[in-house]
């Protein structure tokens, strides 16, 4: 294999798999190699002949239509809010340019973000991402056609599946189960170009959507015809590729369940927005992905291999992801679901933590692909003590940030143990052994629990 950068990525005819009338076995195996290839190498591809060239015009233009003409007050109807605030879920509704944030940085998009309903009648106050989509009333038929569309889109995301299934030499209805009832995302993303303005500095640092990977199983990405803007980076290199339209094409790629799926063989490929070009950019990306329950392990034909992944219930790996991914103006969604309540020995009480959003940002800048959140409210306290443990905390962690001192004692996908010198600080879902393991290292780590099944533990310094 080169470590120079393609030119371009691979373009796979998945039409003997959409078509199995009209295509031989040998043709469907053929497309099953294909992708297998390009899932192994790039961990991004074209999908040609798909069966849904005749809706995806109109998509766009509807997704357009919606972040262009509605006015201010007709998107902020659709408002995303806080899970527990104004009928909000931390997940579904409208987010201005700026509030979604990738790694502590915020991306220059707007969007609104569709997930598939919650399967149970919900009441507010909304648990997170159990509220209602918020469904714009213009353009007319917008809703009607998007339901369409994600419909015909989750029988070609199990359709791809299948063939994929094939490529790994797995029986071809691997996937079946965990795709079933797929908890879908699907975005409509608006880009202004990156101009100079409002700051000189913007041009340089700006991004439209932030380097990332994507949470689930496959992302079907639907985009307008601006060039230039989606990279791809080519890993043995370090060089972003470009991954320009292709008219008739979807630009799929592979998200974080495939790692553990495949325990590392096929790796979700970091890709980010850079748009520089004159235009408002659309694009609509449909992220097909495992049910909410859906355990997603390692597969038979990848036990052995030396993957880093452990498994995950997709739901759970879901929220840990969302609940990072805003800054709202009401709070944020990171302050009000993961309420936590931690437990210190050395004071023998429960007490609550609160890192500045701002403060958030330094930790987050600072360590690369650290999804976080760690945060929290005063629970059962009066300010005074609270805010004694909130200087506390901002002191300490200011110190080691200075001293450059992060250390990562354990560390894989979203969950994250930090050795932080005499301050020690571990988020871990819960049942992973993480968080033991840190107790282990440094027994003055106090454990705290909270209803999300996720822990977060913190070390008090030593007096
Ligand atoms: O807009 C694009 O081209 C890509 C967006 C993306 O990567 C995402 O929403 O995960
Ligand atoms: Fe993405």
């Amino acid at each position: 294999m080169t470590d120079s950068p393609p030119s371009s990525l691979p373009i796979i005819d998945i039409s003997p798999w959409v078509n199995p009338s009209s295509h031989t076995s040998s043709s469907r195996l053929s497309t099953s190699r294909a992708l297998d290839s390009a899932c192994r190498t790039h961990g991004f591809f074209y999908l040609s002949n798909h069966g849904l060239e005749h809706l995806t015009p109109k998509i766009l233009h509807l997704a357009r239509q919606f972040l262009t003409e509605s006015s201010v007050e007709e998107k902020e109807k659709l408002k995303l809010r806080s899970a527990g605030k104004g009928g909000g879920d931390g997940a579904r509704g409208y987010q201005r340019i700026g509030e979604n944030v990738t790694k502590g940085k915020s991306d220059y998009h707007e969007a609104l973000d569709l997930y598939r309903p919650w399967p149970e009648p919900t009441e507010p106050p909304y648990e997170p991402i159990q509220g209602p989509n918020q469904w714009p009333s213009h353009p007319p038929g917008f809703r009607e056609t998007y339901e369409d569309y994600i419909d015909k889109l989750q029988t070609l995301g199990r359709t791809l599946l299948r063939a994929m299934a094939i490529g790994l030499g797995e029986p071809e209805s691997t996937f079946d189960t965990a795709v079933r009832d797929s908890f879908w995302v699907l975005r409509c993303i608006g880009y202004p170009p990156l101009t100079p303005s409002p700051s000189p500095s913007h041009l340089e640092e700006g991004v439209s959507c932030g380097e990332h990977t994507d949470y689930g199983c496959l992302t079907l990405l639907l985009t307008d015809d601006t060039r230039g803007a989606l990279q791809v980076l080519h890993a043995p290199s370090g060089k972003w590729i470009t991954a320009d339209p292709i008219p008739g094409c979807f630009v799929v790629n592979i998200g974080d369940m495939f790692n553990v799926w495949t325990s590392g063989l096929y790796a979700s490929t970091l890709h980010r927005v850079i748009h520089r070009g004159g235009n408002y950019r659309v694009s609509v990306p449909f992220f097909f992905e495992p049910g909410w329950e859906a355990r997603v392990d390692v597969l038979p034909g990848c036990v052995g291999r030396k993957g880093k992944e452990g498994g995950v219930v997709y739901g759970e790996h879901l929220l840990g992801k969302v609940l990072g991914n805003f800054v709202l103006e009401d709070g944020g969604a990171l302050s009000t679901p993961l309420c936590l309540t931690c437990y210190s020995p050395e004071v023998g009480t429960s007490y609550g933590i609160l890192l500045s959003q701002a403060r958030l940002n330094v930790l987050q800048a600072s360590l690369d692909s650290f999804a976080i959140v760690l945060v929290v409210s005063f629970r059962g306290l009066d300010g005074g003590l609270g805010r004694e443990y909130e200087r506390e905390n901002e002191r300490a962690i200011e110190k080691c940030y200075r001293a450059n001192s992060f250390s990562c004692i354990n560390r894989t996908g979203g969950r994250i143990a930090i050795g932080l010198g005499w301050l020690t600080l571990g988020l871990s879902q819960s049942g992973t052994g993480y968080t033991e393991k840190a107790i282990a290292k440094d027994p003055r780590i106090a454990i705290a629990a909270n209803p999300r099944n996720i822990d977060v533990c913190i070390a008090l310094p030593y007096p």
